[in-house]
């Protein structure tokens, strides 16, 4: 499902090492792989070149199937809207739209999302109402600006954003650094219970390394790293 072969990776202008060289990685469809590592090490820069934000200097990612090196930046864009769900750090919601508004946004970047999400429902608000709701946002809380929700509040939203149209990879910054650890463990059983209905893969990063035991598969990016730095 996600295949990484011999992938090298600096910023501009960075010296000396790259900030990630990964001989492979492959994490097999329907598997929550829980991905840690220290600050700076190249979590965040992981996850954006798996959704082709940035691409590799060398080496090949390919996602379901499809190489993002054959894919010209539009089709990236449009893959990712497409198969694709992102869960922030900072949530990057749209501050004055509600959470019904909020989650059917990415039906408007993708008509095959909108067609999974149209499948069972007659509405998107329908499906969005469903969907916060199963993710534990209370009704009375869906048509209010989202900037008025508290932080849990707003990761629910997040994450209802991020499952709707069944995208086969879900792909989460740190979504629970703000919560306590009760909660951080509610909200990802939540998610995977979300994610488990269309066997969605999901790649997780957290410090929290009391959530690993969650998941299907650990990797500490360190394990994973200098394996290719003969390529560079
Ligand atoms: N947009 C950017 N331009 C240049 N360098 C960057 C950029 N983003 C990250 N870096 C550098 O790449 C390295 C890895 O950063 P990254 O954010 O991927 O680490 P991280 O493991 O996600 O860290 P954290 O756990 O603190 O979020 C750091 O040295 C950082 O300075």
């Amino acid at each position: 499902m996600i295949d990484i072969d011999k992938l090298w990776f600096s910023w501009q202008g960075h010296t000396g090492q790259p900030t990630l060289s990964i001989d492979a990685l492959h994490i097999a469809k329907g598997e929550h792989l829980f991905l840690h590592g220290p600050s700076g090490s190249g979590k965040s820069t992981l996850l954006s070149l798996l959704a082709g934000i940035q691409t590799p200097q060398r080496g090949n990612i390919s996602l379901n199937g499809t190489a993002l090196e054959t894919l010209s930046s539009a089709q990236r864009d449009q893959f990712r809207a497409d198969h694709l769900g992102y869960i922030f750090q900072s949530f990057n919601l749209l501050p004055y739209l509600s959470p019904i508004e909020n989650v059917t946004l990415p039906c408007a970047f993708s008509k095959l999302r909108k067609q999974r999400a149209l499948a069972h429902q007659a509405s998107l608000n329908e499906v969005a109402h469903t969907l916060l709701t199963q993710l534990g946002l209370a009704p009375q809380f869906h048509q209010q600006p989202v900037n008025t929700l508290s932080i849990g509040q707003q990761q629910r939203v997040a994450a209802a954003r991020a499952v709707i149209g069944d995208p086969e990879i879900i792909i989460a910054d740190e979504p629970t650094s703000a919560l306590d650890e009760a909660n951080r463990q509610a909200f990802i059983e939540l998610l995977f219970a979300q994610t488990d209905k269309t066997g969605a893969t999901v790649v997780f990063v957290s410090h929290e390394q009391s959530l690993a035991p969650l998941f299907s598969k650990v990797v500490h990016l360190d394990e994973l790293q200098g394996a290719a730095d003969d390529l560079a």
